[in-house]
């Protein structure tokens, strides 16, 4: 069975900087000479870190419909990003199980110096599909994105929008039984949209469990059956749509 299992999670990134010194120096001006405090931290080796997520905890289970709220730099995407497996816990425990699917960054998992047609065969593969059900999903990417004979060139030689098409049929093609999905990943021309927006629904109404990044609260009543509202690293309310949307809603009016 799908599962979702976030206990404790906290994750900060140091930040890489010429001179530590003068970094410290700039933030501890801007915080009216205290000392580092709130998200920003000094590591054993020295460097400044910022905290993305403090404590974060929360299960999943198969009909689970979660929307990250919160504004920018609460740390919806980084959740995601640790639920998909990019970033590593720095305290705390993430488990997932099932097939994931991720619709975050459009060349996550992308080889640029393969073809279309590799790209998608390795993924393929990856999944540990057969090799029926990988010649269908090609056929199925290859009608979406309408790339012609690029599809047997490198990646490397794409446009971008070229590149989105493809990644974007891919990403659409493999049912997931947890989608992980930002919402960024809806953005693009409105003919583009048309097209996106059907294969978008049916991966989300296939999916057993959704977790959704979102400023939209028309997605969130569409799609959400419980949201995560998040501030900077935190969860400010955990609950049904009906409760938090509200509360969310009239906090930031
Ligand atoms: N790679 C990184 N290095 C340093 N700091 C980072 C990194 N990624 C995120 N952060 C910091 O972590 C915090 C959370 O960022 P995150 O992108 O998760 O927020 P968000 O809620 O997705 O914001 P938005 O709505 O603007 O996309 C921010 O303070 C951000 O500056």
């Amino acid at each position: 069975m799908a599962g979702v299992d976030v206990s404790n999670l906290t994750i900060s990134f140091p930040l890489y900087h010429g001179d530590a010194r003068s970094l410290k120096k700039t933030l501890s001006g801007a915080l009216g000479g205290r000392r580092l405090s709130g998200r920003f931290a000094q590591d054993n080796r020295n460097r400044v870190t910022v905290r993305a997520l403090t404590d974060i905890s929360f299960s999943l289970r198969p009909g689970d419909r979660l929307g990250l709220i919160g504004r920018n730099g609460a740390g919806k995407t980084t959740l995601l990003r640790a639920l998909a497996g990019i970033y590593e816990p720095v305290e705390g425990r993430v488990l997932v199980r099932g097939r994931i699917g991720t619709l975050l960054d459009t060349s996550l998992g992308m080889n640029p110096e393969l073809s279309g047609r590799e790209n998608i065969r390795l993924r393929g593969l990856f999944f540990g599909l057969s090799d029926k059900a990988i010649t269908e999903v090609e056929q199925d990417v290859e009608t979406f994105a309408g790339l012609g004979s690029f599809m047997d060139l490198p990646l490397k030689t794409y446009s971008s929008g070229m590149g989105v098409r493809l990644s974007f049929g891919l990403a659409t093609a493999i049912m997931p039984q947890v989608l992980i999905m930002d919402e960024w990943f809806m953005a693009g021309d409105e003919s583009f949209m048309r097209r996106a927006a059907q294969r978008i629904s049916g991966l989300v109404e296939g999916a057993e469990i959704l977790v959704i990044s979102t400023h939209m609260p028309e997605i969130v009543e569409k799609w959400c059956t419980r949201l995560l509202w998040m501030e900077q690293g935190r969860v400010v309310m955990d609950g049904p749509t009906d409760q938090v949307l509200p509360a969310y809603l009239e906090a930031e009016s």
